[in-house]
């Protein structure tokens, strides 16, 4: 039985006006997120990740122009994101309520000046009609839930006071008082040390599992995209290149920026290299070369081809696709 779909991204491109011109940095993204699933995305720095998902919650910058469809699918209905504005009443309902974000850095993400507990019960209070009182009940709930001990402390405490990983389960807790349809993950715990990296990890997956939420997974680590990912998006320049299950990407990887990200993760024993480990540097995006944009770091490059046109999207097999001229035959040219 196909899985429901709860976000459908078509066709998004996103550009920014800068003193030097204008610059384009995704380039017509397309993907679908089922309930109940964590979807990976993927790629090198600057490749765009952020980009989606700050389109995906109208936080985009002024300067930037944004065009395609961000569909939501509600119990009442499918709302357009994109035919809200930024500052819409019904965005701000959707902001947090059906889509939560959690950052990178969790001491960003709280002002130093209040409480985690007033913090949490204005989020909930502005989403949920619920008294101060019910409102606190809930912020302890899931102060519980993300297994920090000794809530009643934890509530009253500040930012400051707490320790990275403390305030990175306090911002999951947050994200998750309103029991979001989608959950937008943008590398949560690349701040983090190992340790406590892994044990935030394995809380999200419980945590989804238990709130039957789906999650967006961005990282640059593919690593902990095996750990969390149900489906994956592997995106380059602006780029979704390939999309498939965890499986398909780990065990058949098909594009060759594919096979490169795997050879760049770190093995046991190795010092950790990271992703610039494949060779060349991501072009700059007022640069973009012609044709396939990884063509000048490809080791499959195909001259006449990948230098002059773009390649198209292939279904390669079920759930699993690839932008790339190795496939497709006759169909990608
Ligand atoms: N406000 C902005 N103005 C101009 N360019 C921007 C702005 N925000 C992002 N960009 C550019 O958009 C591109 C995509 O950036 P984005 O932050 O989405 O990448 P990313 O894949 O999330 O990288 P990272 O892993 O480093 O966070 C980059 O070239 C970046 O320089």
């Amino acid at each position: 039985m196909e899985s429901e779909n709860i976000l459908d991204i078509k066709d998004l491109n996103v550009s920014f006006n800068l003193p030097e011109g204008t610059v384009k940095v995704l380039n017509g993204i397309n993907f679908t997120i089922r309930k109940d699933e964590v979807f990976g995305i993927v790629g090198e720095s600057g490749c765009g990740k952020s980009v989606t998902a700050s389109s995906i919650l109208q936080l985009l910058p002024k300067n930037a122009q944004r065009s395609g469809e961000i569909l939501l699918h509600t119990e009442n209905g499918i709302i357009n994101i994109t035919s809200l504005t930024p500052t819409d009443e019904k965005m701000r309902q959707i902001r947090g309520n059906d889509i939560a974000m959690i950052f990178q850095e969790p001491a960003a993400s709280f002002s130093p000046v209040y409480t985690i507990g007033e913090q949490m019960i204005e989020n909930i209070i502005l989403h949920k009609t619920l008294s101060e009182k019910e409102a606190k009940e809930i912020a302890l709930e899931m102060i519980e839930k993300v297994k920090i001990p000794d809530p009643k402390k934890i509530i009253n405490s500040y930012p400051f006071e707490l320790s990275g990983g403390m305030l990175q389960r306090c911002m999951i807790a947050l994200a998750l008082s309103c029991n979001p349809m989608i959950l937008i993950a943008d590398e949560p715990t690349t701040a983090l040390d190992v340790t406590i990296q892994a044990q935030i990890l394995y809380l999200m997956k419980e945590l989804q599992k238990e709130f039957e939420s789906s999650i967006i997974f961005i990282t640059h680590d593919l690593g902990v995209i095996a750990q969390m990912a149900d489906r994956v998006a592997v995106m380059y320049l602006g780029k979704i290149v390939e999309e498939g299950t965890v499986y398909d990407i780990f065990n058949n990887p098909l594009h060759p920026y594919t096979r490169a990200l795997m050879t760049s993760i770190p093995k046991v024993g190795i010092k950790k290299t990271r992703l610039e480990a494949i060779k060349g540097i991501v072009p700059d995006p007022f640069n973009k070369p012609k044709g396939c944009s990884f063509h000048n770091r490809c080791p499959n490059y195909i001259a006449g081809v990948c230098d002059t046109k773009e390649p198209k999207n292939i279904t390669f097999s079920k759930d699993h696709t690839v932008a790339c001229f190795l496939y497709g035959g006759k169909n990608n040219e």
